[in-house]
């Protein structure tokens, strides 16, 4: 059986105050109101972590992601974070790949890889981003598109190093924008995504991947996105900064 997931990914979002808030509310609500076996991952700023992992010390189903790390594993590398330095600091995940990072700080596929192999290497656990732009979307190819981006920064792992890898398909054209995946446009993208690591790695591990939808998911939504057969979960953004909102899109399940 595959893990079911929902992560919050707060962006760029929240002072520490604020982080600090939304976090007791999360820890209250999923204690008195998630039944079922779905995890549950925050993703706040780095400058919030040290703090939220302490709230979160006692809390066997919240864990902890950052939204990047470096690529390098110390060194001169001005305001980059390393892998070491986030498992010092007790996170669990790091998000890889995320579209903005792809798009406003240019990280490729070849970069990619080098951070899903550094923090695998420090024992954290990749939440791997890929999605196509609107441009993709209509021009037709963009299950190659997603597929390539899975091929060049992770099919070098090892069977064992993929298992402990999260996959989030965030189509571009949906995130932030109100316009979400449709349930046969996120089951087609999943559905092939997995046949992928199939074909790469076998079918056993393909159906043991976890595959997270992202793209304005929101309680709305979730319920019929995660009713999908390959749906295993979301990469919330926007509505995650909403104890509320969150708590009722990890209830979809
Ligand atoms: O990481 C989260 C995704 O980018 C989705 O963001 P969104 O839910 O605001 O569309």
């Amino acid at each position: 059986m595959r893990k079911k997931l929902v992560a919050g990914n707060w962006k760029m979002n929240n002072d520490l105050d604020a982080g600090l808030k939304l976090t007791s509310e999360i820890i209250h609500m999923v204690e008195d109101e998630v039944r079922g076996n779905v995890g549950v991952v925050i993703a706040p700023p780095f400058v919030h972590l040290t703090k939220i992992s302490q709230l979160l010390k006692n809390e066997a189903r919240i864990s902890l992601a950052a939204q990047n790390c470096s690529e390098h594993e110390k060194g001169a590398y001005t305001g980059e974070v390393s892998a070491g330095m986030l498992a010092s600091v007790g996170v669990n995940f790091v998000i890889i790949g995320h579209s903005e990072r792809r798009e406003y700080f240019n990280e490729t596929n070849e970069q990619l890889a080098r951070k899903t192999d550094i923090v695998l290497n420090h024992g954290l656990l990749p939440i791997f981003c890929c999605g196509e732009s609107l441009e993709i979307r209509e021009k037709g190819n963009y299950v190659e598109h997603v597929c390539n981006q899975l091929n060049e920064s992770l099919f070098h792992l090892s069977e064992e190093e993929l298992r402990k890898v999260v996959i989030a398909y965030e189509p571009i054209w949906a995130i932030g924008t109100g316009k979400t995946a449709s349930t046969e446009q996120a089951q087609e993208m999943h559905h092939a995504l997995r046949n992928y690591i199939a074909g790469a790695y076998g079918k056993e591990l393909a159906d043991d991947i976890t595959i997270l939808y992202g793209g304005s998911c929101k309680p709305s939504n979730a319920p019929e996105l995660f009713a999908c057969a390959d749906v295993d979960g979301g990469l919330i953004g926007g509505a995650s900064l909403s104890s509320r909102d969150f708590v009722d899109i990890i209830k979809s399940f």
